[in-house]
């Protein structure tokens, strides 16, 4: 695993790839905190005449909603750029289960997951919808329900639980998936409970693990990616903040990984001999591609 910390490593890394696959928190951006140098390295690589995508775990926003936020922190985007685990998990509801339309899903998550079933034209109900505090007193069974999805929700309740276990308790039938399973969150300069968090309580107390898990590691998105763009592999690369999604995920794919050190992942952690995730390169922080290059805003 080589680390990149001179121009001549960074312009050889960048000639060698012509696509170039980003995760979001933790690499662009923490909350709307955008990393130094990161509008100077991004343009840097379009000047270059690279493919840009965005991949991102982050179910609490739809594609469109990333595009606004995109907008707003001034960083070029494209819709068709923007792939998100709640876009995936309504693909996959759509796609692979093909999910009957007499049937509903409940959502424990935000904004992002109903968007996304609305755009393949699934129903929904749940998510915002039951923020706030509620009695457990009225909540039954839907014969409705085929499906729950569970994504980062951050204002998760002890009835927002006890509605999804009683649409899945005894209901094998129905499925039970998540948009993503990280264990933190990188937000407020420190890390708070991630989606995966979010899902264990459920877990636990259903004694049952979720049907799929829709986010990276998982290769539902990479496969879509792929095949759209028709992408070679071998010329594309992943750039992530965690090991067990992001860099696992472009492994899997055969795709070249850029650890960045701006999110979770720490270099003692990294480097570890315990760590059984390598990647292929890391770099302190994904503006260094600015600031390495001499195309970065004078401090
Ligand atoms: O808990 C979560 O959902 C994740 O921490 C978050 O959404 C990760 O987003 P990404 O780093 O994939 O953009
Ligand atoms: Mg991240």
């Amino acid at each position: 695993m080589q680390k990149i910390t001179t121009a001549d490593q960074l312009n050889s890394f960048v000639d060698s790839y012509d696509n170039f696959l980003f995760d979001c928190d933790g690499v662009l951006w923490e909350g709307s905190n955008v990393f130094p140098n990161v509008r100077e390295a991004m343009q840097l690589l379009r000047t270059k005449g690279k493919r840009i995508f965005f991949v991102t775990n982050n179910s609490t926003k739809s594609r469109e909603a990333y595009l606004d936020k995109f907008k707003k922190l001034d960083i070029e985007a494209h819709l068709d750029e923007i792939f998100s685990s709640a876009f995936a998990t309504a693909a996959y509801l759509k796609n692979v289960v093909k999910f009957p339309a007499d049937k509903k899903v409940y959502i424990v998550g935000m904004s992002g997951i109903s968007e996304e079933l609305k755009a393949e034209g699934i129903r929904s109900f749940g998510g915002v919808e039951d923020d706030g505090a509620r009695s457990i007193d009225d909540i039954t069974d839907d014969p409705e329900v085929g499906a729950v999805v569970m994504g980062l929700d951050v204002n998760i309740s002890y009835y927002k639980y006890c509605k999804a276990f009683t649409f899945l308790h005894n209901h094998p039938e129905r499925l039970f998936l998540l948009t993503n399973a990280d264990s933190t969150f990188p937000t407020h300069g420190t890390l708070f409970p991630g989606a995966g968090a979010i899902a264990s309580p459920l877990i636990t107390a259903l004694e049952r693990k979720p049907d799929a898990i829709l986010g990276k590691p998982a290769q539902n998105m990479l496969e879509a990616i792929l095949a759209e763009y028709s992408l070679d592999p071998s010329k594309s690369c992943m750039i992530g903040d965690r090991l067990d999604t992001d860099i696992d995920f472009g492994n899997r794919g055969g795709l070249t990984t850029l650890c960045v050190l701006t999110g979770v992942t720490r270099e003692d952690k990294l480097l570890s001999d315990s760590n059984p995730i390598k990647a292929t390169f890391y770099i302190d922080s994904f503006g260094d591609f600015a600031s390495l290059s001499g195309s970065a805003l004078p401090n």
